[in-house]
């Protein structure tokens, strides 16, 4: 079964009345519903992109017509025993919480309380219609992933830790370790608990969203219908992910700009793991993220619908084509419906393992080219034309080219294949039999010695990862570790606790860096090639000796000199893959800022990141060449420059709020940097002050990469 994707374009705002509209919809000439979205090309404004989704809703569409084409449909699955997951997808501003949540009167009311209104209807109606020989159970979770980190929503805020929930691998799903699960009887009842979760969740206003939604929220909504001794549960998923963000037009301060980092990359995660989907990589990156951990995209066995939300008007262009895009790879993916196996009140189970053996994954595959991607609930009505030719799964196809494609239309789903047995990959008892079904193959928890040596490094890598999940969940849980040890080799074992250690708080720049690689892919996506030199720059700064990243940079910087000097022909632009973009002489609003980011570039001045004024790249002129910073080196520490000197009174002042402004230093390192200051009762005495670069070097978690870079974040106010 493929995702289902939906389109919603939201009305402008009031502030946007009057403002340029630039997406459209359209249905194919035989269909009613609009399928189709259109929007300008950005390089040739006379150019039409079309996108063809399952179903595509324009600004007119009320909250009861995505309710009843999209998500009611999804609730009879539910209590069939499909698991489904509905969110909500899109750049800020774009209606995601509107869709989702919605406003307080019954006409403004969103999906989710929606659903769960219509949840409890067929409840009541299935107890009624079995005259109380079947009961269902409605259990709630509620929880946000905010800045990669995972928070119950129906806990105070106060009751955080740090370091938020751990995640667990349960077979086929990832579980958080210390959820709070609510019964909840009533809509009333509901309403009331969603309401005030919803207050600790984390929403600030930004310039492109006054009420933004600063983190992912996942309602989850689990049903057990009894019937005698057999109890069937399954959960819908509902998620309101964050918006992806530009921040240049965003204007976030510091706060806003570590959250929007956060919201960035794991959006850019989601669409590497859509990319390694569609591309049939063995390996695909949802471990990057939290948030891919949890949504699974075509993992999770069931039935899962995308609304991607857009906004009309010209200044989301690039968002919106961005998001287009995304949804575009999407909706080919592929999943297998699985149907939950009850379980029986006479056999008591104990809980599963994460052993090999039961691990419960489905192989994941594109879409075949034949095969549309329209969900199944809404297609088994249709059938198949006589005369339509199936096409490409997922065209996305200009209007230049739209005669040729439209003649060969792809088929609007396919009618609903219920989960037959022979699709089952799970044994009638999952837990007893396990011991039949071969382990997978590649399972980390079966390795042998011998295929430990032949597997590659990211597949290390990602069994390591795995085990320490485990490892921390387990302590979470107060349970012994779940894998078994005897089956990992001295060499993982070292790697092992290498890792463990990072994840203790030791960790380098390496992720701050990547954040800095993530913006700049973003960048370079755009076509923004100046931006992504900056970015990359920063992201040197924690890759110094990252050859292929150097050559990134060079070729970056020599692209952006001869564009500058007229020399180099027309670039093409990456911003839609599968489509051919035309030359335009017209320049964009996009590419007018990115003309005003090259010119600022070459300037011989240090220039400021407008993300952050911490970030600061020297470009030389005439060569445009990168500074590179002299290394902290013996008998170079000492050296009091006015910059060291400036780093070391910040240092001292031990005050976490003004280290936390050096370059390179997030709130962990910062805090172990106070910590081997000022240690703990049970440790050694508090140091003094700290008086040179070396002294500093050798605190712990610090480095002498840390050093150099914290003072380099400097401004220097003496030339050095
Ligand atoms: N279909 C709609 N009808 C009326 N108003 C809408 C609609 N969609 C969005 N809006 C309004 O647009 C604004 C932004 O919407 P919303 O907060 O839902 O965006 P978002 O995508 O969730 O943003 P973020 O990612 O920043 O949280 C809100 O004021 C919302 O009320």
């Amino acid at each position: 079964m493929g995702i289902r994707v939906v389109a919603r374009v939201r009305p402008q705002q009031s502030h946007e009345l009057g403002k340029d509209v630039i997406v459209s919809t359209a249905s194919n000439a035989d269909s009613e519903q609009p399928t189709l979205v259109k929007i300008p090309n950005p390089k040739n404004e006379s150019e039409d992109f079309t996108f063809q989704f399952s179903s595509v809703y324009d600004q007119s569409a009320t909250q009861q017509q995505i309710f009843d084409n999209e998500v009611s449909p999804t609730i009879k699955h539910l209590f069939n025993g499909f698991d489904v997951t509905i969110f909500a997808y899109g750049s800020t501003g774009t209606g995601k919480t509107h869709t989702m949540r919605g406003g307080k009167t019954l006409a403004e009311r969103g999906a989710i309380p929606r659903l769960l209104s219509g949840i409890y209807r067929k409840a009541r109606k299935i107890a009624k219609d079995s005259d109380g020989q079947t009961t269902v159970e409605i259990t709630l979770s509620y929880y946000e992933i905010y800045n990669d980190k995972v928070f119950d929503l129906f806990e105070a805020p106060e009751k955080r830790t740090l370091a938020g929930l751990p995640l667990r691998d349960n077979g086929s799903k990832t579980v958080v370790v210390g959820l709070t699960e609510r019964p909840c009887e009533s809509l009333k009842e509901f309403e009331t608990l969603y309401d005030q979760a919803n207050i600790n969740r984390s929403t600030s206003a930004t310039k492109l969203n006054a009420a933004s939604s600063r983190s992912h929220a996942i309602l989850g909504i689990k049903i057990a219908v009894t019937t005698g001794d057999e109890t069937r549960t399954s959960t819908t998923s509902a998620i309101d992910l964050a918006g992806s963000e530009d921040n240049r037009r965003t204007q976030n301060g510091k706060e806003r700009m570590v959250e929007s980092a956060s919201i960035n990359k794991s959006l850019f995660t989601l669409a590497k793991c859509v990319e390694a989907i569609s591309q049939k990589d063995a390996r695909i990156p949802y471990r990057e993220s939290k948030m891919t951990r949890i949504l699974s995209l075509g993992q999770n066995n069931g039935l899962t619908v995308m609304i991607l939300n857009l906004a009309p008007i010209r200044s989301f262009h690039l968002d919106t084509l961005s998001s287009l895009n995304f949804a575009n790879r999407t909706k080919r993916i592929e999943v297998r419906e699985i149907e939950n196996e009850p379980v029986f009140k006479q056999c008591p189970r104990g809980l599963p393992t994460v052993s090999g053996s039961n691990i419960q994954r489905q192989p994941l595959r594109p879409l075949a080219s034949t095969v549309h991607n329209a969900s199944a609930m809404h297609a088994s009505n249709r059938t198949l034309k006589q005369g339509d030719k199936h096409t490409k799964a997922f065209s996305v196809y200009s209007d230049k080219v739209r005669h040729s494609n439209m003649g060969s239309r792809p088929i609007q789903g396919e009618p609903l294949r219920r989960s037959s047995p022979l699709k089952r990959p799970l044994p009638a008892d999952p837990f007893t039999s396990s011991n039949s079904r071969p382990p997978k193959r590649g399972s980390p928890y079966m390795l042998t010695a011998k295929s430990q040596l032949g597997m590659s490094k990211a597949a290390i890598e990602d069994i390591i990862e795995r085990k320490i999940t485990d490892i921390l969940a387990a302590r979470a849980l107060d349970q012994p570790s779940i894998a078994p040890q005897s089956k990992i080799s001295e060499e993982v074992q070292k790697r092992l606790d290498m890792l463990e250690k990072k994840i203790d708080g030791h960790e380098d720049g390496r992720e701050q860096g990547l954040t800095f690689l993530l913006m700049a892919k973003q960048h370079a996506v755009r076509g923004e090639d100046a931006s992504a030199l900056r970015m990359y720059s920063l992201a040197q700064d924690f890759f110094p000796d990252n050859k292929k990243l150097d050559l990134k940079i060079e070729k970056l910087r020599e692209k952006i000199l001869e564009k500058k000097d007229g020399r180099q022909k027309e670039v093409q632009p990456q911003l839609a893959k599968p489509l051919e973009i035309e030359p335009s002489k017209n320049k964009n609003r996009a590419n007018q800022d990115d003309d005003d980011y090259q010119d600022e570039a070459i300037r011989d001045e240090n220039y400021e990141s407008e993300r952050d004024s911490r970030y600061k790249v020297k470009i030389k002129k005439q060569r445009c060449r990168l500074i590179r910073r002299p290394s902290v080196e013996p008998g170079n520490e000492d050296v009091q420059t006015p910059r060291t000197q400036q780093l070391l009174n910040i240092i001292n002042t031990r005050d976490i709020s003004q280290i936390r402004l050096l370059r390179g230093i997030g709130a962990k390192k910062a805090e172990a940097i106070i910590e081997a200051l000022c240690p703990g009762e049970e440790d050694e005495d508090e140091l003094g002050p700290v008086s040179n670069l070396r002294q500093l070097g050798q605190l712990r978690g610090v480095g002498a990469k840390t050093v150099e870079n914290m003072r380099f974040g400097l401004q220097a106010t003496v030339s050095e």
